[in-house]
């Protein structure tokens, strides 16, 4: 990077991370360069033995009051696969792959990996990243949507991991946006919809695509409190807020792409719930849609993780495992598409994403494939607050 980049970077720092609490109306996209001197890849984190699984298990539930009885139950997925979640490993190779992007477009950062829940951990990779000398993080999280799981925790985390360090005021953690709808997350699902549709064909030749097939678009479950607060409280997204919204929005383009997808009846469905059943959580559930398909004359089902961006647990177990049990026990047909992994179209887009914040690229020019997008570089005030634990600092957003 050029001298005259590190020199623009500060003034739009101090921009940024200086913002006033009064001040709702900072940026959306920073359209400034920054030199970053680092990408912090940054995720869930997993067990990978026996002994892992419930000291992980703690770590995830501090504070939330998750029943016991359901850590037993999560323990029981993971204990299935020797107490190893995949996600370490779909991490490792994530970060070659973005090494590998990097290198071949002569991006000279390295790619440094911290997780929320299990080693490596976020506060020790910025200690690494600090004794290193780099002082400028760009994060990519390992999750595409609006929700306080899936964005704000993050930035709430970055804050925490600062403090626990010491190195509040030492490092900088911005992080890219939410990418639910670029072309590159979303190219994969396009690509994936159009196998499976074919495949759906392949083994049942007589079978009509528009009345006894049925795409269900499938994400996580949240809270519907969590919903109603994600994303900006000012962009009214209603009920199921913009986490249902973008949700929705990437099966509408991913339906679009797909010639054959033509008059094939989707549905939004959700999985994974957990939390005591008193609590309302977005519906419907996978399984029950699934159930309920030979009524409604489905004899097939595409099943489109649009919510995930690797195979893990989630996927492994409550999708290939518990979602293909309802598939055989309602006599149908299922097929369950890829998430992006390391797909070259996702792993060059995150690429495309850190660049875009290097060089400051204005909003109007970042590819989006919704009319939600390009979401926000720096989230607004409130955004995605967790509706049951209140408020928690974060960083890479407006205060408070
Ligand atoms: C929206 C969302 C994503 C983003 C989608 C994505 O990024 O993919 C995500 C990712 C993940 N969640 C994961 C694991 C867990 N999530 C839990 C609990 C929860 N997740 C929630 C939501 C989400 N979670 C919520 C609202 C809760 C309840 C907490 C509460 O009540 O406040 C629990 C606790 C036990 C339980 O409740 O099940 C576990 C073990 C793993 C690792 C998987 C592996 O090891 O491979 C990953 C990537
Ligand atoms: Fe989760």
């Amino acid at each position: 990077m050029s001298e005259a980049t590190t020199g623009a970077v500060n003034v739009g720092q101090q921009r940024v991370r200086n913002a006033s609490p009064a001040a709702a109306d900072g940026p959306e996209h920073v359209s400034e360069p920054t030199a970053y001197d680092a990408i912090l890849l940054a995720s869930f984190g997993g067990p990978e033995g026996q002994e892992d699984v419930i000291p992980f298990l703690r770590n995830v539930t501090r504070g939330r009051g998750i029943p016991d009885e359901r850590l037993e139950e999560v323990a029981h997925h993971y204990r299935h696969f020797g107490g190893v979640s995949p996600i370490n490993a779909q991490n490792r190779e994530l970060k070659a792959a973005l090494e590998a992007e990097l290198a071949d477009r002569g991006i000279d950062l390295p790619v440094i990996w911290g997780n929320r829940n299990w080693d490596p951990y976020l506060a020790d990779a910025l200690r690494d990243a600090h004794a290193d000398g780099h002082r400028t993080l760009i994060a990519i999280a390992t999750s595409a949507y609006s929700s306080y799981s899936s964005c704000r925790q993050y930035r709430e985390d970055f804050a925490a991991a600062l403090a626990e360090t010491g190195l509040e005021g030492e490092l900088v953690i911005d992080k890219v946006r939410q990418f639910f709808d670029h072309p590159g997350f979303v190219a994969p699902f396009i690509d994936g919809l159009e196998a499976g549709l074919a495949e759906v064909t392949t083994a049942n030749p007589e079978i009509d695509l528009t009345t006894e097939v049925e795409v269900l678009f499938t994400t996580h479950s949240i809270p519907t409190a969590d919903a109603g607060k994600s994303g900006p409280a000012s962009r009214g997204f209603g009920e199921g807020g913009a986490y249902e919204a973008q949700h929705r929005a990437v099966a509408e383009v991913v339906m679009a792409a797909v010639d054959s997808a033509e008059g094939v009846p989707w549905q939004l469905v959700f999985q994974s719930r957990s939390g005591p059943p008193s609590q309302p959580w977005l519906e419907p559930d996978i399984n029950d849609v699934i159930a309920s398909a030979p009524e409604r004359g489905i004899k097939a089902v595409v099943i489109v993780p649009i919510g995930f961006v690797s195979d893990h647990m989630e996927v492994m177990w409550d999708l290939d495992n518990e979602a293909m049990e309802s598939c055989r026990e309602a006599g149908i047909h299922g097929v369950r598409v890829p998430t992006p992994g390391v797909d070259p179209a996702y792993v060059s887009g995150l690429v495309d994403l850190v660049i875009e914040r290097i060089v400051g690229t204005p909003g109007s020019a970042r590819p989006a494939t919704t009319e939600l997008g390009p979401w926000y570089d720096v989230c607004r005030p409130g955004c995605c607050e967790n509706a049951r634990l209140g408020f928690r600092p974060a960083l890479a957003g407006l205060a408070p």
